[in-house]
């Protein structure tokens, strides 16, 4: 049976803005730190993202991906530019378990994205939300560093360079009478993703073997935060890449919004000393090129063997 969406770890951010309330930055940053070492995963709640630009942007998003098809395949770069991921709009391959449409934006200063000329309002909101989102990144990765026990810094150091975050507008088709999944059971590749979404659910996070939900309450504005891989190698495992899903629900499109918050293809993960000398421990993952793992994991989904395997960050393990 799946348990209640309310045993999602809650993280109250709202201490962090003030700066005043030294008591309520310590539980959050205990309630993060055990929600980071079981599962990495929680729901932030008071974090700096307006309600009303959610509801706005997922408004917006909605009516794009209400519009016919040929218009939706119109937002596609004109030139194929030198983006480490497409931007624009792409629909699941009909060999794909995963049954979902997204529009994909990079940082807006790159320069590599494209926006749909309908609705109005789309452009300007998507731009926003990214602002707004790597804002919270920033604060997010900042706490993680104090949770990690890491020098002060070391993480925003470290991961300087938000050349390589992204953000997508996601559509579910409905669930059918005979399958209803949405996005496949995944750890997500980068260090820690955002989820903004409507009221309908489906969002699930794998606890102790059960699929908890990770749905809005109603009226709900929080924010899914969880960690990927890269924090869970850094960590040497100490900090564990959410393990969730989507099910899609009958009769109904489901709409959401995805930030990772990610790190430069050009750098090297591998376990740090802090999780691994220094306190006597062997290395449970090789280092790799966060890019090349980026792009295994892509070219897996668009390019699927004949024989498909899951990509997951097991393949550096050791
Ligand atoms: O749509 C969602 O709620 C989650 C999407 C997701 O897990 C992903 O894109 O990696
Ligand atoms: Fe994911």
């Amino acid at each position: 049976m799946a348990a209640a969406s309310g045993e999602l770890p809650v993280v109250d951010l709202a201490p962090f803005f003030s700066r005043d309330d030294k008591g309520g930055m310590a539980r959050a940053m205990e309630a993060m730190r055990e929600a980071c070492q079981t599962h990495g995963f929680f729901r932030a709640v008071n974090h700096g993202v307006p309600a009303e630009l959610m509801g706005r942007a997922l408004e917006l998003s909605a009516a794009f991906f209400a519009l016919p098809d040929e218009e939706k395949a119109k937002v596609r770069p004109a030139a194929v530019k030198a983006a480490h991921l497409p931007a624009g709009y792409a629909r699941q391959p009909p060999h794909s378990a995963d049954k979902d449409e997204y529009l994909l934006w990079l940082d807006p200063k790159l320069g590599f994205n494209v926006y749909p000329a309908e609705p109005a309002g789309f452009r300007a909101a998507a731009a926003e939300c990214y602002g707004k989102l790597t804002e919270l990144g920033l604060l997010i990765q900042e706490m993680l560093n104090e949770c990690m026990g890491l020098p002060p810094g070391f993480l925003s150091g470290f991961n300087s360079d938000r050349s390589f975050d992204f953000m997508a507008a996601l559509r579910y088709f409905p669930a059918t009478e005979e399958e209803s999944n949405g996005i496949s059971a995944h750890e997500d590749a980068n260090c820690i993703t955002f989820v903004i979404q409507d009221a309908v659910g489906g969002l699930e996070v794998l606890m102790d073997g059960e699929w908890v939900p990770a749905e809005p309450d109603d009226d709900d504005d929080s924010i899914i935060v969880n960690i990927g891989d890269v924090i869970q190698v850094l960590s040497n495992n100490k900090f564990k890449s959410a393990t969730h899903r989507v099910v899609r629900k009958k009769a109904v499109h489901r709409h959401s919004f995805a930030f990772f918050f990610n790190i430069h293809g050009d750098k090297w993960i591998e376990p740090l000393p802090e999780f691994t000398t220094k306190i006597d421990q062997p290395p449970r993952y090789r280092g790799f090129f966060s890019n090349d793992y980026q792009q295994l994991r892509l070219r897996n989904k668009t390019h699927p063997p004949a024989k498909p395997q899951d990509v997951r960050i097991t393949h550096y393990a050791i």
